[in-house]
């Protein structure tokens, strides 16, 4: 086993700190056969899937990936635009916006990219290109804001698999959730308090989030006591009655009991208990995606419609706002600070003390 080095390097590069966005990601396209590459990836990954892999290996490949590939690229057309996935879409605005605010605070002595857990751009290339720019102290912040083994740790776990390849590693900085961080908290609540003035107030505000297989929970993932205690500190933001709110979970996927109340049932259910108007706001998505705009904008709507309600609204999540960008300035600032406020370590350090040793440079 040879590690992999770093190609060309130069000792007259300066040493850069770097700043990697990840999310999920999402297909090349909405069709069946980039749908099916993508949903491979995802779903091979044993922390999303946690079935012995001989097992799901036969099932996998012998019914999902033969069925669900052509139904959800029928779904993805649905919220697909001229630019891509919105997925892809918003997570490049928020990369941008983040450049741009950090930038012009630190100059080029900070480099910020974004990659995808699954698809593209991935983590493995993402990280080569930081590594060639000089990137030696690297902050990693998945956009999950609760944490869960099937999305934080498993973003982890595609670090550190790049990592093992390589010769030369930077310092690491991970942040592994922000569920009750005052500007997301923030972020969300003064988003949801916009979306009142414009729309009013609803008989209820439903917090949705994505859901994981109940079992994770009884194994100890912490993701549901983290999507609780969002709901809990965005309510009390906004001075929120206990009966004023839900917290359900969406996106249901297999037999298996996932955690519950399930979005879908609550909201089928809700009409007749006399909640005529909700609106729904999805804490966990920092960006909207196919689960937001399609199932919570549409297929859920239908559902509460259908069931005998009146009104009801989707928030959108933060995608590339201001708040949502100085949420994530904030989040990586004491690490960035820290590393700013030791001495710039660059080439010449390194180029005197081997001039000592009089190696040949
Ligand atoms: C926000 C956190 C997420 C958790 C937790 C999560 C767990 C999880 N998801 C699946 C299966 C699927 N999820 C799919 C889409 C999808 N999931 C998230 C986020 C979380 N998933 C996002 C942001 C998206 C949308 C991506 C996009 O391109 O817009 C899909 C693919 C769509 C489909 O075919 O229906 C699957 C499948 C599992 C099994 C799981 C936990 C174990
Ligand atoms: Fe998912
Ligand atoms: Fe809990």
């Amino acid at each position: 086993m040879t590690y992999q080095g770093v190609k060309n390097f130069s000792h007259a590069q300066a040493d850069k700190i770097g700043v990697l966005i990840t999310n999920l990601g999402t297909p090349d396209e909405p069709t069946t056969p980039a749908l099916r590459r993508y949903l491979k990836e995802f779903l091979s990954d044993p922390r999303v899937v946690e079935v012995p892999r001989p097992i799901w290996w036969f099932i996998l490949n012998g019914v999902i990936l033969n069925i669900r590939p052509k139904r959800s690229a029928a779904a993805y057309r649905e919220v697909w635009t001229d630019e891509g996935s919105p997925l892809l879409t918003h997570t490049q605005a928020q990369t941008q916006a983040l450049r741009a605010a950090i930038q012009k605070e630190y100059g080029d002595r900070v480099v910020v990219e974004f990659a995808m857990r699954y698809g593209n751009p991935s983590i493995a290339s993402v990280l080569e290109k930081l590594q060639a720019a000089g990137v030696r102290q690297l902050i990693v912040l998945p956009l999950y804001p609760q944490y869960s083994g099937a999305t934080s740790a498993s973003t982890f776990d595609a670090i550190s698999a790049d990592f093992r390849k390589r010769r030369w590693l930077p310092d690491l900085h991970f942040i592994s959730h922000y569920p009750d961080f005052g500007p997301y908290i923030h972020a969300v609540a003064e988003k949801i308090r916009a979306f009142q003035s414009e729309k009013g107030i609803p008989d209820k505000l439903i917090f949705s989030y994505h859901g994981i297989p109940k079992r994770y929970l009884l194994q100890g993932d912490p993701y549901h006591c983290e999507c609780y205690k969002t709901s809990r500190l965005i309510a009390e933001y906004l001075g929120l009655t206990k009966d004023q709110y839900l917290t359900t979970f969406q996106s249901r996927f297999g037999r298996e009991e996932w955690l519950k109340p399930y979005t879908d049932e609550t909201l089928k259910a809700l009409p007749s208990q006399g909640v005529k108007s909700i609106q729904v706001v999805c804490p966990g998505f920092s960006a909207d995606c196919l689960e937001t705009i399609e199932e919570i904008g549409q297929e859920n709507r239908e559902y509460f419609m259908e069931s005998g309600g009146e009104k009801y609204d989707y928030i959108p999540a933060l995608n590339a706002d201001s708040d949502h960008i100085s949420m994530m300035h904030a989040l990586i600032e004491p690490q960035l600070s820290h590393w700013l406020s030791q001495p710039e370590r660059n080439a010449s350090a390194t180029q005197a003390y081997a001039n000592a040793l009089g190696a040949d440079q």
